[in-house]
């Protein structure tokens, strides 16, 4: 709580118990002949363009997916602490799983669209066992002063920042890289489902 109010973000390891990984691991797999090529914008903005962005994502409902209800819980709790310890007004949350296949990347950018700004705070869980460097597809987040670092997505690492603040970039991955990515809103998204 305190790095993501002073630095903006902050990286978690091991954020998910192995129980609980290999929950949502398993409801991943079972779920990936469901996946759509992803766009870019909200609403009727939404393009798809696979040079800027190459993931293939299946968005979640908390009421259909009560498969993962330990998962929704966990976030409750996290929203909670957020409310109470960073002081935000987070009410509602929008998350996907996502799919970079062999090949996909996302170039630099900032998760807002410019119809929409309810986003605060991104949250990224990796769902890869065995990732190696020469794997690639690290998350690559920008500092104020420009400089970049990487950020390798283990199995069960948890990425969260500031989604107004911070941009970021995935690099090219060299396998199918595999992620449970989200974002804690200021108000719940008032028109329907959002396809991103
Ligand atoms: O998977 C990641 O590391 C980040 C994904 C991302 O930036 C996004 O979906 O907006
Ligand atoms: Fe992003």
């Amino acid at each position: 709580m305190d790095d993501i109010s002073s630095k903006d973000y902050v990286v978690i390891d091991r954020f998910l118990r192995d129980e609980l990984y290999t929950e949502i691991k398993s409801f991943f797999l079972g779920k990936l002949p469901n996946f759509k090529e992803a766009g870019i914008g909200a609403h009727s903005d939404n393009q798809i363009d696979n040079k800027i962005r190459g993931d293939f994502t299946y968005w979640l409902d908390r009421q259909r997916d009560t498969e993962l209800e330990t998962y929704w819980s966990l976030l409750d709790e996290t929203i909670h602490l957020f409310n109470r310890y960073c002081y935000l007004s987070i009410s509602g949350f929008e998350f996907h799983l996502a799919h970079y296949p062999s090949g996909g990347h996302y170039d630099k950018h900032l998760d807002q669209f410019e119809n929409r700004n309810n986003r605060m705070i991104s949250m990224v869980i990796y769902l890869n066992d065995d990732w190696k460097q020469e794997d690639g597809g690290e998350l690559e987040i920008f500092e104020k002063d420009r400089t970049s670092f990487l950020v390798e997505p283990f199995a069960a690492r948890c990425v969260m920042f500031k989604s107004a603040e911070v941009p970021h970039a995935v690099l090219e991955a060299r396998k199918s890289r595999f992620s449970l990515t989200g974002w804690l809103l200021y108000q719940p998204s008032s028109v329907g489902k959002l396809i991103v």
